[in-house]
């Protein structure tokens, strides 16, 4: 039985991770964890997120390492907010806890942190910035378009619901690095535009957020050549299409001994070459 911990209990994301991994006959949640000072600490998880009691108290995050001790999970799993994913992964990893990251809007000093924590204390992480199967080969074929296409003026679009707090989105971020590291012309992102821009460089990747309503995740990738374009799009119409990947990266990582995945890994898709 894998026995997991989730830190982010409450909200949107994990509270749905919550209730897949209850349906799972192969792992169990061991321990839950919301902000500090939360008004539901120790109330059973199962009954606040509406499947009933599983047993399981509410533990808030200055709690972290003092019950990580207790439950002994062998992985963390957490979608919580950029600044407080660095300290739960710092003490997951050393309490030898493996993780599955799936929280955005890191900098790049707190993406150093989280590696070097990792790295010191020898435990596995999934890090992903989007865990829906579908999205992922959104990314595949982002490879391929952008080694055919790497000249064509290249735009990223993408719709989140009101409440998300990170811009632009991880998933945005990733297809333009992705784009990057497969087209032969330099590229450089370009964060939405206004006033007087200029003529449109061959290497920019235009980069846009939008944010409005309950929309859960929508992705658009332009390439824009003379005459034609191709637009490729992904829409997440429920969190259940990232909770699907996420239940895969907890038994991928969970016996794994040290190092740091992303989906491809997870999904094998790092054998597809184009
Ligand atoms: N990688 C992926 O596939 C996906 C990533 N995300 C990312 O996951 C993160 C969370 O998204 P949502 O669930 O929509 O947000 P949310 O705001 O609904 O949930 C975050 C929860 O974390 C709690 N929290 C904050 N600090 C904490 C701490 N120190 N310890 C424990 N809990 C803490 C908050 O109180 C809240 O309940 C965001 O960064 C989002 O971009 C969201 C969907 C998919
Ligand atoms: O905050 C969200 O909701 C989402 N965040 C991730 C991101 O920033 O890419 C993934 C997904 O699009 C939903």
């Amino acid at each position: 039985m894998i026995k997991v911990a989730v830190t982010g209990a409450l909200g949107r994301m994990g509270s749905n991770i919550i209730k897949t991994i209850c349906q799972q006959e192969d792992m169990e949640v061991v321990c839950a964890f919301e902000v500090p000072n939360h008004p539901k600490k120790g109330e059973d998880v199962g009954e606040l997120i509406g499947i009933g009691k599983i047993g399981v108290p509410l533990s808030t995050a200055d709690e972290l390492d003092k019950v990580l001790k207790e439950t002994k999970p062998d992985v963390l799993v957490d979608f919580t907010i950029a600044h407080a994913c660095v300290e739960n992964v710092k003490i997951a990893a050393k309490n030898g806890v493996n993780l599955v990251i799936g929280t955005t809007g890191f900098t790049e000093e707190q993406k150093t942190e989280i590696e070097k924590a990792i790295k010191e204390n020898k435990v596995a992480a999934v890090i992903s910035q989007n865990f829906a199967i579908g999205v992922n080969i959104f990314f595949k074929t982002l490879e391929f378009l952008a080694k055919k296409l790497g000249d064509y003026d290249i735009e990223i679009v993408e719709m989140h619901h009101r409440h998300k707090k990170d811009a632009p989105s991880g998933t945005a971020l990733r297809a333009a690095e992705i784009i990057k590291a497969n087209r032969s012309v330099d590229s450089v992102f370009v964060f939405g535009r206004k006033g007087m821009t200029g003529e449109r460089k061959k290497e920019e990747i235009g980069i846009h957020a939008l944010r409005g309503g309950d929309v859960v995740g929508d992705h658009t990738v332009i390439f824009a050549g003379d005459g034609e374009r191709i637009e490729i799009t992904h829409r997440a119409s429920s969190r259940q299409a990232f909770v699907n990947g996420v239940i895969l990266a907890i038994r991928f990582v969970a016996d794994k001994k040290e190092g740091i995945y992303n989906t491809f890994d997870v999904l094998g898709l790092n054998e597809i070459k184009f």
